[in-house]
């Protein structure tokens, strides 16, 4: 692949005296969907928030266009297009839908972001923000507030879109929904990361994967390309496979 738009370059990250990361390459180009699988604590959610700057990390290990931007804070890599659908969704309780989103709208505004969703087009995507939109988050579905998380990141106009587990506690009629998002996602030429428990999912929503195994890459190739068995050897063991 040529022309990453993010990539990372020996990207190791701790939290303390543990090493969680250990040397990760990797890239996306634009428009193009990634998944990131492994088994629990394998580093993926910790890979996202290095590269979201959330975690301290050497500026040279993180690349967008070619620039280092390794450690940069979270605000600052929102301002140059990457956005994170984080784990839990993290929403503001006590808030309406629409105010959850202009919370967005106004970051996006106050950053200089500009971009191709709009609450209107956010609607189209997700009817059903438009219909709860004065509802509290907290009295959604696990879905609908799934749908406010992603919308949420989407305003922000990114280049570049994390995702974290967005399929976690869904039922699979939900999380068929919103997966559908993400062709027309992928079409304004945004890039998406998913990290995804579910190996069938993240193989069928994505280009190309990686897999990881405590903090280090053991395989990756493309999506459809990868078997079942490279990849249950890739969870569990065995040395770096690129296929
Ligand atoms: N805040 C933290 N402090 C210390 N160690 C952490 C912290 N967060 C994660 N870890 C450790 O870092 C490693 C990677 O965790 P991470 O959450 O990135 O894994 P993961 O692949 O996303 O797994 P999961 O699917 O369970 O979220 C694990 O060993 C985990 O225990």
């Amino acid at each position: 692949m040529t022309g990453a738009v993010l990539s990372t370059h020996g990207l190791v990250a701790r939290y303390g005296d543990f090493q969680a990361l250990y040397g990760i390459d990797f890239q996306i180009g634009q428009g193009e969907a990634v998944a990131l699988i492994g088994a629990n604590g394998a580093g993926k959610s910790t890979f996202l928030r290095a590269v979201m700057g959330l975690l301290p990390v050497a500026s040279d290990m993180v690349r967008m266009g070619g620039q280092p931007i390794g450690g940069t804070p979270a605000d600052r890599m929102v301002q140059r297009g990457v956005a994170i659908v984080p784990e839990g969704r993290r929403l503001f309780t006590g808030m309406s839908v629409q105010d959850n989103l202009r919370v967005a709208v106004d970051q996006a505004d106050r950053l200089g972001r500009r971009g191709g969703w709009s609450l209107s087009r956010l609607h189209r995507l997700f009817p059903i923000l438009n219909e709860k939109a004065r509802t509290p988050v907290q009295s959604l579905s696990g879905g609908q507030q799934q749908m406010v998380s992603i919308g949420r990141a989407l305003l922000c106009q990114p280049t570049v879109l994390l995702c974290d587990e967005i399929s976690l506690g869904l039922a699979p009629k939900v999380i068929r929904e919103i997966y559908a998002a993400l062709p027309e996602i992928r079409a304004q030429g945004t890039s998406v990361v998913l990290v995804e428990q579910d190996v069938g999912l993240a193989q069928s929503a994505s280009d190309r994967l990686y897999c990881l195994l405590e903090g280090r890459v053991t395989l990756t190739g493309p999506s459809g390309s990868v078997t079942r068995d490279q990849i249950s050897q890739a969870y569990f063991g065995g040395s770096h496979a690129v296929v």
